[in-house]
């Protein structure tokens, strides 16, 4: 394979398309993110993603399937045991993760919520999974008279924090969270604690984008790092930061106030004279519409980031290529309001791009021994040997 000189790797955070075929052991038979949305809003209008190949994937109202593409297209199982973010972003980075993070579909035990309450100095309410939105309708008016943390988990491994912004200073919140991290590690793995600040009044609270993630590390190195180390670059825009940890990663452009602000931000990064990859989180998909089953508004931004893909790819170089895929799925038309266990699009476009079928991948890891060939020459099994 040619070597390329820069990769721009862009996860629509739980854009899934359609079940794997072990979605049975997640309660997820049934589920297709891109399918059922367009489905309930009567089609989507995506004729970017079209061209790349994506109604070839699964059955998307409105979205044709095509020999025809303008770039090369494929569809990657997940290996690992999971359904979150971090497994997800993991994989895509080369890393299968075959032991699973525990989840709390009790909550957090005693010992858990007693240490928390002894360095932190402040009650805990809730400690049981639940919708972030929704736990504030329940818990909000309590948290912000008694001043005690909401604590809550969901079907991924975290633990989340929220805390009015008025009374609780964030500082104080995130301290709070950095505590958490360090208990779970000893008594309860998990994959992140979430601080979850929020405002408003009793029945109108919103969270604000004060949101901020700790993670921990993965679990070993990642391409990330062999990109790095290798003397190149790895620009991390949106969540990437927070889901390695840093790890690997040469420069953050920091978190994304929307899914436009990740666009923006991957279109200047494109401009900056940089070697290797630029490696963006769309997060908007799943926090503001899939976790919250809106399908109309989920529809919306699969349109909006659409119509800036020619923008994208007229920022490329003869030597750079776009790869467009998700980490999981999160059907905003199934039950409940948890990921669904999906495959995900493997959309890749650029000038040298040949267009062909790359068919089912066994894993997210092809995508990145694709990017480790196509970046260090390396020769590494399983990537998209027709994609160039
Ligand atoms: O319902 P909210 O708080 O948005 O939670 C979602 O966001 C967290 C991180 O992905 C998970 O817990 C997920 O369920
Ligand atoms: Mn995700
Ligand atoms: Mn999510």
């Amino acid at each position: 394979m040619d070597k390329i000189d820069r990769v721009t790797l862009i996860v629509l955070d739980s854009a899934g398309v359609g079940e794997l075929p072990d979605a049975d052991k997640f309660g997820d038979v049934g589920s297709n993110t891109f399918g059922h949305i367009a489905e309930s809003c009567g089609g989507l209008n995506l004729p970017n993603m079209e061209k790349l190949g994506l109604g070839n994937l699964t059955n998307i109202l409105g979205v044709k399937p095509t020999t025809d593409t303008t770039g090369a297209y494929g569809k990657a199982m997940e290996k690992s045991k999971g359904k979150d973010t971090t497994v997800g972003h993991w994989e895509l980075a080369g890393l299968v993760k075959e032991t699973p993070f525990p989840s709390y579909p009790n909550g957090f035990s005693d010992k858990v919520l007693q240490e928390l309450e002894k360095r932190t100095g402040r009650g805990v309410l809730c400690n049981l999974p639940y919708s972030g939105t929704k736990v504030l309708d329940d818990y909000g008016e309590e948290q912000k008279n008694s001043g005690k943390w909401i604590v809550y988990t969901s079907a991924d491994p975290v633990i989340q924090i929220a805390a009015h912004e008025e009374q609780i200073p964030l500082k104080e919140l995130y301290k709070a969270c950095e505590i958490a991290l360090e208990i779970c590690n000893e008594l309860s793995p998990v994959a992140r604690v979430i601080a979850r600040p929020y405002i408003g009044e009793k029945g109108n609270y919103t969270r604000t984008a004060n949101r901020h993630d700790y993670a921990i590390k993965p679990d070993s190195p990642t391409a990330l790092n062999r990109i790095k180390d290798s003397g190149l670059d790895v620009v991390a825009i949106g969540k990437i930061n927070d889901i390695f940890c840093g790890e690997g990663i040469t420069e953050t452009k920091g978190t994304n106030k929307s899914n436009l602000d990740g666009i923006q931000k991957t279109l200047s990064a494109l401009k900056e004279d940089t070697k290797g990859l630029i490696f963006t989180n769309l997060v908007d998909f799943d926090m503001l519409y899939g976790h919250r089953r809106d399908p109309l508004g989920y529809k919306k931004a699969l349109e909006e980031f659409d119509s800036y893909i020619p923008e994208i790819l007229s920022n490329m170089g003869e030597s750079e290529l776009l790869i467009i895929t998700a980490d999981h799925g999160c059907d905003p038309t199934f039950a409940g309001s948890d990921h669904t266990r999906e495959y995900i699009p493997v959309l890749v476009a650029g000038k040298n791009v040949k267009p062909s079928n790359l068919g089912v991948r066994e894993s997210f890891t092809d995508i990145a021994s694709t990017i480790e060939n196509l970046l260090l020459g390396t020769d590494l099994d399983n990537s998209f040997s027709t994609l160039i």
